[in-house]
């Protein structure tokens, strides 16, 4: 009987090292396919994919370089800017004169492309060059001209290494369309129930205005896509002339032309301009646009004399908005279409570097109207002191930009005290600039797919790793079963713990 007893103590004694064994070996196994399915699952060296796209606007020239991982191009969000380089100079088509130099002044941006993107991926890089309201200008005013200076910047980036895609001038439409997909895919707005931006983009020749909408009254204002499975109905419009520079020009030609005939113009007052401010001018730089009429004058110069009275400024600028024709049931200016604006908006580009520089992108429009007031005011000396870094052309006009870009979201779009706030002025978006160029690429290389791709149930390494886990639980309790209940005793009966 002893021996029996101290037999089945001896047992159960070993039954209970055997639990803990394997208790212990779970426990180690467990931490094994944990680390293995972990380390197995860790990023591997991630491909990219580039692609390049040249921003010809109407001030300069942008060179965009883009890259995403190579196995998720239809993935939204996945594209992001990876470089950007801004060419010297002015825009490709202050080139209008010598058309040939205009492909040269790419170089040292393109120069740097090369060094960006990895050899192996320079022949199957994409590169596209877009120009926008500058070359749409010279295209009205000098059509040869604008085909010479496209040639010369298509022949210079066919020197280079990557699959070269063509040099064009986009439509306005294109140009609002695009910059409103931007905005959407970096705020990973696509394939899911949540509403979208419209986007603002201000430039130097031309402004676009684009969101989405139930109904367009005109059909030249609507653009269709169908997106990650969802259809979006927009309504874009851009004004050509209406970015800054050619607004400036617009408005010094009304009052050149207002003072014409009365005496010989010497001095141009003008209250956008900050008081002290006192410029020598050629006619010729007001008037070389066709944004602004002809002017036949014997003088070759005026005197550009600042008088720093925003209320004035204001009332001058709001002349550039014609508002009484409208055959639409709303309009925005000029007898264009444009359904009331509502949800919110991104405004971008020239909208962002102004009123990031007057402190004015938070706060109430009243707010911003009366801080903008109190900057005018301040004379000219004062502004050079304040901001001795800041290039002179845009402090100078800074007083009459923000005036234009207050008067051109009230006045001209239809914004209100109430919807002010829904209005973002932004430079990225993460680490991608907004504006049309990502917009753009993500188009022409098919990567926004109509339809939404289907999802796994797990990301790829969450379902290694719990295929692992239950693999690894099943065999240990098999294991166990095994041990605990197949085990013959010395007795010849089996063991029950
Ligand atoms: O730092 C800045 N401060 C103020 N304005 C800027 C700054 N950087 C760029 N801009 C302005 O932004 C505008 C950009 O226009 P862009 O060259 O894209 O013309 P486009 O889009 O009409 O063809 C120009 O008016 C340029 O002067
Ligand atoms: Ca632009």
């Amino acid at each position: 009987m002893d021996e029996q007893r101290e037999m089945k103590v001896k047992n159960r004694t070993m039954v209970r090292t055997m639990i803990i064994t394997i208790t212990v070996f779970i426990v180690l196994g467990f931490i094994l396919m944990v680390t293995i399915g972990v380390v197995q699952n860790k990023p591997l060296q991630q491909k990219y994919k580039y692609g390049i796209v040249l921003d010809a606007g109407s001030s300069h020239t942008s060179v965009y370089i883009y890259e995403w991982p190579a196995e998720k191009e239809n993935n939204t969000g996945m594209v992001q800017q990876k470089h950007a380089c801004n060419v010297k100079g002015k825009g490709i088509s202050s080139y209008s004169d010598k058309p040939t130099l205009a492909g040269a002044s790419l170089k040292e941006c393109m120069d740097e492309a090369c060094e960006a993107i990895p050899v192996h991926r320079h022949s199957e890089t994409p590169i596209y060059l877009g120009a926008t309201a500058g070359m749409r200008l010279l295209k009205l005013g000098n059509k040869s001209a604008s085909e010479e200076v496209l040639k010369s910047v298509g022949q210079f980036l066919q020197t280079y290494p990557f699959s070269y895609q063509g040099a064009r001038i986009i439509t306005g439409q294109e140009e609002g369309a695009f910059g409103w997909i931007t905005v959407n895919y970096l705020s990973n707005n696509f394939g899911k129930a949540s509403t979208t931006f419209g986007a603002l983009d201000l430039g130097g020749a031309s402004t676009q205005i684009t969101f989405v909408t139930a109904k367009v009254e005109s059909q030249d204002n609507t653009i269709d896509f169908r997106l990650y499975g969802n259809d979006y109905h927009l309504y874009t419009h851009s004004f050509l002339c209406y970015g800054k520079d050619q607004v400036l020009k617009m408005s010094l030609s009304k009052s050149i032309n207002s003072k014409h005939g009365q005496t010989d113009i010497i001095a141009l007052e003008d209250p956008c301009f900050h008081e002290g401010y006192n410029v020598t001018m050629t006619f010729q730089s007001v008037f070389n646009s066709p944004c602004v009429g002809r002017l036949n004058l014997t003088q070759n110069t005026f005197t550009h004399v600042g008088l720093g009275k925003w209320s004035e400024c204001h009332t001058v600028v709001r002349k550039v908005f014609q508002k009484s024709e409208c055959k639409y049931s709303t309009c925005s200016f000029n007898g264009v279409f444009q359904p009331p604006v509502h949800g919110n908006f991104g405004a971008f580009s020239a909208f962002y570097f102004v009123m990031d520089f007057l402190n004015l992108t938070a706060g109430s429009l009243d707010k911003a109207q009366s801080k903008l007031q109190e900057y005018c005011a301040l004379p000219w000396n004062t502004i050079k002191k304040m901001y001795p870094h800041v290039k002179e052309k845009y402090l100078a006009e800074y007083c009459f930009s923000g005036t234009y870009i207050l008067t051109l979201l009230e006045d001209g779009y239809n914004f209100t005290s109430d919807n002010w706030n829904y209005i973002r002025f932004i430079k990225k978006i993460g680490e991608s600039d907004a504006g049309w160029t990502l917009g753009y690429m993500l188009n022409l290389t098919n990567m926004i797919p109509a339809e939404a791709p289907d999802k796994p149930l797990l990301p790829y390494g969450g379902y290694v790793t719990f295929m692992l886990l239950l693999s690894f639980l099943i065999l240990s309790l098999c294991l166990l079963a095994y041990k605990c209940f197949c085990r013959p005793t010395g007795s010849g009966q089996r063991d029950v713990i």
